[in-house]
This record gives C-alpha cells, structure tokens and sequence, in this order.
C-alpha cells in the first residue's frame, strides 16, 4: 500500500525534528539510480519546510557489474563516493545528509562523520518508513541495550535449534540503531531499532545453527533445512546442510575473499514495528529487509566487514543472519529468552501483541 506525499513528509519531519535539525542548517540529500523518486521529494520538502538550506547530490551508481545483487547493501566498501573528493567535501559542509544511496561500511562515511556532519540513512520504501517512525522510547530502549554491551566482556547466544557461540566484547563499541541522528557526527539508518557490536577480532568461538525460518540477507529468504556454521578464532571455518546452505556458501564463494568468512556485527532486535513475517510479502528487490534485521527479539549476526565499527576489514561481501528463538547473554545476564526480549529486570516484555490462537 503507497502512503501519500502528506503523510510522508510528516514522517520526514518527525525524524528531522528528533534530528534536531535548526533553520538555516545545510541538508544535502545524497541520491544515486536506485533512489525512490517519493523519498526524495518528500525528503527536500519536509528539509524545506523547517528552514534548512537543501541540497541535492546525485552520484553515478558503480559496482554494477561486479555485484550478483542489486541489495546496496550486498556489496560494500567502495561506493560512487570513493576518490570523489567534491562530493566528500560538499557532504563534510553540511551539517545533516540524507544518504538516498547507501554509503554503509564505506571509508568515505568515516571522513564525513569526523568533521561533525550527521548522516541518516533511509532507502525502504517510504509505507515501510511510514510505519516505523522512530520515537524517543525506541532510543532509550536501544541505548539501555548498548550501555549493556559497553560494560560486558562476552556474549554468549545458544538456541534449541543447536547453537553455542561465545564471542568476547571490548575491542569495539557498541552502536545503538535507533533511527535518527540527534547528535553532531552520529550516523543512523531509519528505520532501525536494534543494538550490535563487533565481536574482538578472532574472539569467537563455536557454532550457529541457523533453523527453518532463519533469514539470509541480501539473499531475502527464510531458510526451511537447517544450516551449521561452525566458527573458530572468528571466522567460519564450515557452512554445511541443504540447498540453503549451498546457496549462502556458493554466494560467499563468489567473492574469493577469505575476509568475507569473518565474523561482523553481533546484537538483537529491538523494534515492536518490525516484523519477522514482512519479508514474505515483498519483491526481493523491494526491500533491503530492515523488518528482518530489527524485530524484536531476533538474534542479529553478519560476516564479512568490521570497518564499521573502526576496524579494518573492508571486505567486500557482508552477509546479515537475523535468527529466531535465540537466548542471548552478556556476562551470564539473558536479554533475550528463546527469542523474547527481557527488561532490566530479567523479565519477558508483556508482548504488546494480543494472541487470538
Ligand atoms: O542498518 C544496518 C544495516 C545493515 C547492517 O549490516 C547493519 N546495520
């Protein structure tokens, strides 16, 4: 269902005001060929209406034929921004830009950030954005979520399904994902709501057993065999099962990159509005499946970068894993239960959802 230019460009003022953006402020609306034309509109105007200074920034889309997905986030690292020193210096001016184009896990968005520039990423299709606002109560849930990760030194995440993992915390931050970008030199994706943090290099150990209903992404299907990734000094050392199996080892295998088997980002779904089920309802290429990544409860793993987060690794493939019916803990304390988040206390959330069956 299409949301009307009204309403969208409210929503886009929503997320600007919690943006903190002021009159007068410069917003450069960075787009590439894949932008949805409604976003953009709505975004200049909502930019226009609370007195900023607009821009737009339209980059030539590279990678094309290098990717076997046309997921902005499939294939990483280099973007149109890369030697593109006027583009950088135009983003590094302006005090908020609105990446239309996907700019995560470049090197480029580091250098923007440095100089103070705010980034919000937003390529779901506006109904999807529409949806999931963001809200002042999403940011508190998702930093009490990353303040927890800052002061723990493993995560360890088994399910009945069959998985034992542990991964030692500490070298990275944690990163909260909560929508918008209300401080000087924040990046953020909208929409979003989940907390993750990269594992110390060569610091996990064990196997994830991904179940039927598990989710590959950019692959944008719900796996039905079982999946076995065995992880030793943190990276995948084996991906066997079925066919979904050899479809995520035979992708990986593409990129003839050993960096790609390294573990990423670790965390858990905070966001109520996200579904677990939406995926099914939408083309492939319609979505980049951030109702995956954020609903509430799922066990979120990705291989591949760590230059997200400060690290080096910019390789190319990045894969995301959201999982199901997961017991997540940091230092023995569970956060999630069998794929149910606990408050502060330990205690299952009242799901907000009535049950009928
Ligand atoms: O918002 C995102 C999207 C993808 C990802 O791997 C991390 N965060």
């Amino acid at each position: 269902m299409s949301v009307s230019d009204t309403q969208f460009i409210g929503a886009w003022r929503r997320v600007l005001e919690l943006s903190k953006l002021q009159p007068g402020q410069t917003v450069t609306v960075l787009t590439s060929a894949s932008t949805h034309p409604q976003t953009l509109r709505c975004a200049i105007a909502a930019s226009s209406a609370l007195g900023a200074v607009v821009n737009r920034l339209d980059l030539q889309p590279v990678n094309g034929e290098k990717a076997l997905s046309r997921d902005s986030l499939a294939y990483l690292g280099t973007t149109p921004l890369t030697g593109n020193k006027a583009a950088i210096a135009a983003l590094k001016a302006s005090d908020l830009v609105l990446d239309l184009m996907t700019l995560l896990f470049s090197p480029e968005q580091h250098e923007i950030l440095a100089s103070g520039a705010k980034i919000l990423l937003a390529v779901e299709p506006p109904e999807v954005l529409c949806r999931m606002v963001p809200t002042e109560d999403d940011r508190a849930r998702v930093l009490q979520a990353t303040n927890l990760i800052s002061r723990s030194k493993v995560m360890t995440v088994t399910s009945k399904a069959g998985t034992e993992l542990r991964c030692e915390l500490g070298e990275f931050p944690a990163i909260a994902e909560y929508g918008f970008v209300d401080e000087p030199g924040r990046w953020d994706h909208w929409p979003s709501g989940f907390a993750l943090t990269w594992p110390n290099e060569g610091g996990t150990e064990g196997r994830i057993v991904l179940d039927r209903g598990d989710i590959l992404l950019p692959m944008k299907c719900y796996i039905s065999d079982p999946i076995e990734i065995v992880i030793r000094d943190g990276y995948a050392r084996s991906i066997t099962g079925g066919f979904h199996a050899d479809l995520l080892a035979e992708y990986m295998a593409s990129f003839e990159d050993a960096e790609a088997y390294a573990m990423s980002h670790v965390g858990w779904g905070l966001q109520p509005r996200a579904h677990w089920s939406t995926l099914a309802q939408y083309d492939r290429e319609a979505t980049i499946g951030m109702d995956a990544r954020a609903f509430e409860g799922n066990f979120l793993f990705s291989l591949g970068p760590n230059n997200e987060a400060g690290g080096t690794r910019t390789t190319t493939c990045h894969i995301d894993i959201p999982m199901r019916r997961c017991t997540v803990s940091l230092d023995g304390q569970s956060v999630v239960v069998d794929g149910q988040v606990q408050d502060a206390a330990g205690t299952a959330y009242a799901r907000k959802r009535k049950e009928f069956l």
